[in-house]
């Protein structure tokens, strides 16, 4: 029996530069692991079988897991005969705009890689990732990385300067296919993806908080205006700074003095359920 941590990630910057002959669009994102992680059990199965299950009640436990489609992927590409038993304790929301289904997807990838022996390298997990979904080689190495190309391309970044990151996710899950088909390619306000790096090279908080950017956050917040409001909300409980995460619709706010946290966290638990205060991971080697 192995035992896998799979944090959800934080889009630090997300901007899009065009769109692609295929579906997909051109991405440039900062992204970082957070504390908030779902865990996965491992379990070796002599019978060849891939079985998944999951804690939540919403997450399928058929072909359609990205965690599923993780083992099935590995076992085929290497010609394993073993099986595994896959559980999924899930602690991210799903369908948030953190990646939950894309690290339990990872996740699985790096434990199998020790249960079943095969010693992979992680450069060839993460180019197996990318066939199930554009954030898995991300969440392949963990950490704080620059992602291009669809999101699959990963050039390392230091971790972002120590910190408390508040979550809040209104009752409402989001497509990431719809967000990104209502974006409007004419007209956004691209984030600084240089000046984020350079924070993050310096260890500046203060540029790291003025850096932050997404072009997604209009399009969820046109569609689903509580997103606006929960930023508002923040912004005005007295987080440092605030962004969506992802396609949404969780958004996130910055606070670097602990004694602020309950304030934020005590205010937007008044009307939002779903509220977590953890920090950030931003190490690579947090996930060894
Ligand atoms: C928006 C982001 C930002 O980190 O995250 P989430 O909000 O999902 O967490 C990612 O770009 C999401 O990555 P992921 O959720 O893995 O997307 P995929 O499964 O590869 O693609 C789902 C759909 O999103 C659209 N898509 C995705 C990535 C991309 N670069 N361009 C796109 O247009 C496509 O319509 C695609 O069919
Ligand atoms: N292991 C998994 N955990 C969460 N969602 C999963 C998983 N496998 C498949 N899914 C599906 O993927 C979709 C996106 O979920 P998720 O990865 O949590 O969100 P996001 O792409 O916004 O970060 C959901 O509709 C969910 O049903």
């Amino acid at each position: 029996m192995l035992y896998v941590k799979a944090p959800a990630k934080i889009n630090l910057t997300l901007d899009v530069l065009f769109k692609r002959p295929d579906q997909y669009h051109e991405v440039e994102m900062v992204m970082t692991t957070i504390d908030l992680a779902d865990r996965i059990e491992l379990d070796l199965r002599s019978d060849g079988k891939i079985l998944v299950y999951s804690s939540s009640g919403i997450v399928p436990e058929d072909e359609r897991n990205l965690a599923y489609q993780a083992a099935m992927l590995l076992k085929n590409t290497y010609q394993v005969d073993e099986g595994a038993t896959i559980t999924i304790h899930k602690e991210i929301p799903v369908a948030a705009g953190l990646a939950g289904g894309s690290s339990d997807a990872a996740a699985t990838l790096r434990g199998l890689n020790k249960l079943w022996n095969l010693n992979i390298s992680i450069d060839a997990l993460a180019e197996l990732g990318a066939k199930i979904g554009s954030d898995v080689p991300f969440c392949v190495y963990g950490g704080t990385a620059l992602a291009t190309g669809r999101g699959e391309k990963i050039k390392a970044l230091p971790a972002p300067p120590s910190c408390w990151v508040i979550l809040a996710k209104p009752k409402i899950g989001v497509s990431t296919a719809k967000i990104y088909a209502n974006l409007n390619l004419e007209n956004m306000q691209h984030p600084n993806t240089k000046q984020m790096i350079q924070a993050l090279e310096n260890n500046d908080y203060a540029l790291m908080c003025r850096s932050l950017g997404n072009v997604l956050e209009p399009v969820t917040c046109s569609l689903h205006p509580e997103v606006a409001f929960i930023k508002q909300q923040m912004l005005r409980f007295g987080v440092d700074a605030a962004l969506m995460s992802g396609s949404g619709p969780t958004v996130y706010g910055l606070v670097k003095n602990e004694y602020r946290i309950h304030r934020v966290y005590n205010g937007l638990k008044g009307f939002c359920d779903e509220v977590y205060a953890v920090r950030m991971l931003g190490k690579r080697n947090s996930l060894a």
